[in-house]
């Protein structure tokens, strides 16, 4: 699990470092672990050649060490000052006194596109959102000219606690320190940070209290593989979970059978499904194994495909009066406002659906989307996830936010949210706490789409079985 701390709190372990360090001595951690990938990248140092960008900052300081050493080493180095006059003096001496060759902006520009790589060391974590002026000259450049960038803790012209694509460079690694940040992991900011290496410079996290915790898990397939539940010699359908399905709708039928899809291909003990006659015809057209008769449910998947459905309100709160979990999707969004939930409660909107509970636009919710779904949980006292690109998953009162495997774009289809929504709920009745449910189920549609050729959501469903066979070998 990839642990992303905010700004604030990375200022805040860095002072608590500096208090009980040698002056520089962080410097010189983050600056030699630099070094190392830049030589690992470069292969070797004879012939190579390099080009640093040094910011006016403690991120130009790191690109400079790191140049002054690889300079030292017998690369070709060659340095610009991106902000004339103003530049990490210790650094600067060092680097130029190792050999490497000042540039002006033309002559940065002209070498890119000739040198073997590219540091941006412009702006890190006290850089303002967006470059403009002879950064983003720069950055366009070396976009152009086509020779990997290695940015130094984050590509300058990002936010580090966003998720937004601002103007900025684009790295083919990004060599980070102390913790990654969170717009090396949410999507658009995280497709332009490349490769990251987290380099850890020795920060005490439990030593500044509550700003040490994280403000994102990163989930990866091991995770997910952890907590997957798996059956036992003593499982039976009971104990494996059994979902009550009431999704779809005349008119949208087809999404009460791919809510049972999604339930079924994750490996469930038992589908019922409870909604519209309709739909229960044709989700036990698809699937025999459907139960569509009454009876014992551990956890529900409401909302999805309702449409406006005139009975909603009373069907949710008749549901939400038998004390089990449930997933709220889709048009049983709609009633959330007026009913009373819990963190066992599992609300799974897209980022429209989001805005609306929330009374704000979608663009506001895509610019904040960790602002945007604590402010959800809290609100409803319900456990959130946040579909999309990046998916969210957020507890009431808690202040880390979970984040899903990534996978491709090929899943934003319709119908996807339908079968995910089956994922989660099989794994709620198999008695998974909500937020673990969304995340693993959302990562395992992630993990299935990235190893799959593109396929409907019914069909990438009937594939989580090779997933999951994958992730958990021989349990
Ligand atoms: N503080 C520490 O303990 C450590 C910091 N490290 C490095 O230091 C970086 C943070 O250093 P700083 O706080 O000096 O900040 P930065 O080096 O990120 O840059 C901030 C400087 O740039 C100016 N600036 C920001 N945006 C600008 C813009 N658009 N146009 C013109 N000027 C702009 C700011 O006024 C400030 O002077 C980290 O990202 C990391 O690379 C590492 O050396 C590890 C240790
Ligand atoms: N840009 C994207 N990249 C990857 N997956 C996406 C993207 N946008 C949406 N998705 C996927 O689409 C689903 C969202 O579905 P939703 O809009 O609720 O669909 P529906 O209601 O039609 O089933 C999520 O499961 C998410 O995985
Ligand atoms: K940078």
């Amino acid at each position: 699990m990839l642990l992303v701390h905010s700004v604030e709190s990375i200022r805040a372990a860095e002072e608590e470092a500096f208090a009980r360090t040698e002056a520089g001595e962080l410097m010189e951690r983050a600056s030699d672990a630099l070094a190392t990938s830049l030589l690992r990248d470069l292969g070797h140092t004879d012939g190579t050649t390099l080009l640093v960008l040094a910011g006016p900052g403690n991120n130009g300081g790191d690109a400079l060490w790191a140049g002054a050493r690889l300079a030292g080493r017998g690369v070709r180095v060659w340095v610009h000052a991106v902000v004339p006059g103003r530049v990490h003096p210790a650094g600067w001496a060092a680097c130029t006194e190792a050999g490497a060759t000042s540039v002006d902006l033309e002559g940065a520009i002209s070498l890119m596109g000739r040198v073997d790589r590219i540091v941006d060391g412009v702006f890190g974590i006290g850089g303002h959102p967006g470059l403009t002026g002879e950064g983003l000259r720069l950055a366009e450049a070396a976009e152009r000219s086509g020779t990997p960038v290695t940015s130094v803790d984050l590509p300058s012209g990002l936010a580090a606690d966003g998720a937004a694509a601002h103007p900025s460079f684009r790295a083919e690694r990004t060599v980070t320190f102390g913790s990654a940040k969170a717009c090396q992991v949410l999507q658009p900011a995280a497709e332009r940070c490349g490769e990251i290496d987290v380099v850890d410079i020795g920060l005490h996290w439990e030593a500044i209290g509550e700003l040490g915790a994280p403000i994102l898990r990163q989930w990866e397939a091991a995770d997910v593989a952890a907590r997957w539940p798996v059956p036992t010699c003593r499982s039976d359908k009971y104990s494996r979970g059994v979902v009550g399905v009431d999704a779809g709708s005349a008119t949208y039928p087809g999404a009460g059978v791919l809510v049972a899809y999604g339930a079924a291909y994750a490996g469930t003990g038992m589908i019922r499904s409870l909604g519209a006659a309709e739909v229960a015809r044709a989700t036990l057209a698809a699937i025999p194994s459907v139960v569509t008769a009454p009876g014992r449910v551990q956890a529900w998947v409401v909302g999805s495909g309702w449409g406006d459905r005139h009975d909603g309100a009373i069907r949710l709160a008749e549901i939400l009066d038998q004390e089990v979990p449930v997933l709220i999707d889709a048009d049983g969004l709609r009633h959330v406002p007026d009913v009373t939930l819990s963190p066992e409660h599992l609300l799974t909107p897209h980022a429209g659906e989001l805005a609306r509970l929330l009374q704000v636009s979608r663009a506001e919710v895509e610019e904040d989307p960790l602002g945007h779904i604590h402010r959800a949980a809290d609100l409803f006292g319900a456990t959130v996830l946040l579909k999309g690109a990046t998916q969210y998953v957020a507890t009431p009162w808690e202040r880390t936010v979970d984040v899903a495997v990534p996978g491709p774009g090929w899943t934003a289809q319709a119908g996807s949210g339908d079968t995910l929504s089956g994922v989660c709920g099989s794994l709620l009745a198999a008695g998974l706490p909500a937020a673990e449910a969304a995340v693993c189920g959302a990562s395992l549609q992630a993990l299935t789409a990235a190893a799959e050729p593109p396929l409907p959501p019914h069909a990438l469903a009937q594939r989580f079985g090779v997933t999951l066979r994958g992730l958990l070998g021989d349990r």
